[in-house]
């Protein structure tokens, strides 16, 4: 996706390239009482959020977990500042979140790669929009090899599958050193097994990485083998239903009883029947 990068581009125009982000371990993240409406054809309003409260701690993982057209990527979009809410705060490290910024980066279902550009090329583009790429070109081989695709940095997005093409877009995402990664269902488009391959992929890198993680799913077991906190939202407009601490140390056996007792849990406050 690639309105992240032009509004940062529009930014740095304005005002100078932004300083480059430093490894500064997870944002924490404060979304207080925030209720966020649409304007809809005939006048009218849609409302997506009600009321969310949710704080992350800094390097924290949480996944959300909900209804298809809660408005789970309606607070993805304002947690990374990409239009602002219509009610509440939302604020990163105390600062209110007002724009996009490139310590927090979002990763899509679609990888978006773009075809014409090679691998490298595409990883880069987050530092060449901010004009930083020739002072930080060691970060894109640096991206690549903590996807493992050091030996793809030549090739085009043609020439990868799909779990190579999303891990690019990992790697796109962590040139930036991003300090909230803001996940919206990333690995939706997978296979079960590169799903599977890609969720012990995406956790080494987020305990060796330390940022914040943000993650939007519709697959529980993805939910909870993942993240410290799944939180459940109700069908539209969105509130808080159920906050479920995984109290399980990592790595996590997808077998594990707490891991059931949780599914049960989780799919319960979603309204769904988990006796199969
Ligand atoms: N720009 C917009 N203008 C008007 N309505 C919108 C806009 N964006 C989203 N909506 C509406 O807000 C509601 C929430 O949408 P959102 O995409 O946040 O849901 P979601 O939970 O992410 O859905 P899904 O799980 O199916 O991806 C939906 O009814 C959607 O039609």
């Amino acid at each position: 996706m690639v309105i992240p990068l032009l509004r940062e581009y529009d930014d740095a125009t304005e005002e100078g390239p932004p300083p480059a982000p430093t490894a500064t371990g997870g944002a924490r993240i404060d979304i207080e009482n925030v209720s966020h409406w649409f304007d809809v054809p005939g006048g009218n309003k849609l409302q997506a959020l009600d009321g969310i409260d949710l704080h992350m701690a800094p390097g924290e993982f949480v996944a959300l977990l909900g209804p298809s057209g809660c408005g789970k990527s309606t607070l993805l979009r304002l947690v990374a500042g990409l239009e602002p809410a219509t009610t509440g705060r939302l604020a990163q490290d105390g600062r209110p979140i007002a724009r996009p910024d490139p310590s927090r980066i979002v990763v899509f279902q679609d990888p978006t790669l773009y075809p014409w550009r090679r691998v490298r090329a595409n990883v880069a583009l987050g530092l060449q929009a901010r004009g930083v790429l020739r002072a930080q070109a060691g970060r894109v081989d640096d991206a690549l090899a903590r996807v493992g695709l050091a030996d793809f940095a030549d090739a085009f997005p043609h020439q990868l599958s799909g779990g190579m093409a999303q891990r690019v877009a990992l790697a796109r995402a962590l040139v930036n050193d991003p300090r909230l990664l803001i996940l919206d269902e990333p690995l939706g488009k997978l296979d079960s097994l590169t799903r599977l391959q890609m969720q012990s992929e995406l956790l080494g890198l987020w305990q060796r990485s330390g940022f914040s993680a943000l993650l939007v799913t519709h697959d529980v077991e993805e939910a909870l083998f993942l993240a410290q906190r799944v939180v459940v939202l109700s069908d539209r407009p969105a509130r808080i239903v159920a906050e479920l601490p995984v109290d399980l140390p990592y790595p996590r056996h997808r077998g594990h009883p707490r891991l059931a007792e949780l599914r049960h849990a989780a799919l319960r406050h979603l309204g769904l029947d988990a006796s199969w």
